[in-house]
């Protein structure tokens, strides 16, 4: 082999390698919805230019507001909408060009499953591992272990119409899981859950991430949720992507803030100068008000409050260190609409 063949192989080996390393790539991608009719009609731009790459066997976080043009972004990956322009890659394939690929690439777990809902849990977790290519035995094997990892057993026989809205999020999550692809898409999978169906899903992902070096992208509002299951994030907002890391290398952007939680039994005490100053800079929601300072200051604050009068008006308080919320609002997020 010559020098050049040599190089041009290595070339193509380290392209190779780079190309199934990456599971999903997005560029530049476009979506406008039009709203109303005729000299009405106006446009919402609910992906506005979104450029993303996700690593194979990465867990992968959407993180923003509603309306921050998440699903839309998810739907579109899934191949159930195409874009008014830009570029959507799953494991080399071009699924703007081919959507029809995207179900033998990815499992996808919508915000609506009402497909499912005349099925029994057990049905709708075995007929959909019979639509992804398994054979009956391979179906009903799945389905016994799927029921049994995920503790949907006393539930099993029931139609998932006939389930509360957690115990039907659940059993939809059991069937994305049937007949596994490659990428799992989730788009927030967790919703009305309660903490032990939470750990159910999470422990079932980090499962086929590690057994079988499964992709996950999973579309959130919540932020302990994000900071706790993802590898990275990229924060949505407003139809763009306004930043993508670790959730460590986020939050570090806001190093050396820390965040003073006050909340009151009832009316804040206004009348007392230090609560009457703190009024002009919290964030205030029902009776929590929020101040964002350096923690020498909350310090200060945190004696100040808890000495003078003005701790007999409160019902709680804390001071935590800065979350991924702080750190959509330093980015300009312009919602007080994470979930905390
Ligand atoms: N079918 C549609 N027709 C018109 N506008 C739409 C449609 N679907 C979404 N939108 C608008 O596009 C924007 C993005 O919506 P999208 O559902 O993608 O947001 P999201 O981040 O997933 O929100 P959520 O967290 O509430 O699910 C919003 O302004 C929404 O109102």
């Amino acid at each position: 082999m010559s020098t050049v063949d040599t190089v041009a192989a290595g070339q193509r080996a380290a392209t190779a390698a780079a190309a199934t390393a990456v599971c999903c790539v997005v560029r530049d991608v476009v979506k406008t919805y039009r709203v109303g009719r005729g000299t009405k009609a106006t446009q919402v731009r609910a992906n506005d230019g979104v450029s993303l790459e996700i690593a194979r066997g990465e867990v992968f976080g959407l993180l923003g507001p509603n309306g921050a043009g998440k699903s839309t972004l998810v739907r579109q990956l899934t191949g159930l909408l195409r874009p008014d322009s830009g570029r959507i890659e799953i494991l080399g394939h071009d699924i703007v060009r081919h959507p029809d690929r995207a179900s033998r690439l990815l499992s996808y777990l919508g915000q609506e499953s009402t497909a499912l809902d005349e099925l029994t849990v057990h049905l709708a977790i075995e007929t959909t591992a019979r639509l992804r290519g398994l054979s009956a035995t391979a179906a009903r094997a799945t389905t016994a272990d799927v029921i049994d990892e995920l503790g949907l057993g006393p539930i099993a026989g029931r139609p998932l119409a006939k389930l509360s809205g957690g115990q039907r999020r659940l059993a939809c999550f059991g069937a994305a899981l049937a007949g596994m692809r490659p990428l799992l898409v989730l788009d927030e999978p967790t919703t009305g859950m309660d903490p032990v169906a939470r750990r159910a899903v999470w422990s079932a992902v980090d499962r086929r991430r590690s057994a079988d070096g499964t992709t996950v992208l999973l579309v959130t509002h919540n932020v302990i949720e994000a900071e706790t299951v993802l590898d990275r994030v990229a924060v949505v907002d407003e139809g763009r992507i306004i930043a993508c890391d670790t959730p460590g290398g986020l939050k570090a952007m806001v190093d050396g803030s820390v965040r003073l939680d006050l909340v009151w039994r009832d009316e804040a005490p206004t009348t007392l100068p230090l609560v009457a100053a703190l009024a002009t800079r919290a964030a205030v929601s029902g009776r929590r008000w929020t101040v964002r300072t350096d923690p020498g200051e909350a310090r200060e604050l945190v004696a100040q409050v808890t000495a003078g009068p003005a701790f007999a008006a409160l019902d709680d308080f804390s001071l935590s260190t800065p979350s991924l919320e702080d750190v959509y609002l330093l980015l300009g997020g312009r919602h007080e609409g994470l979930e905390k």
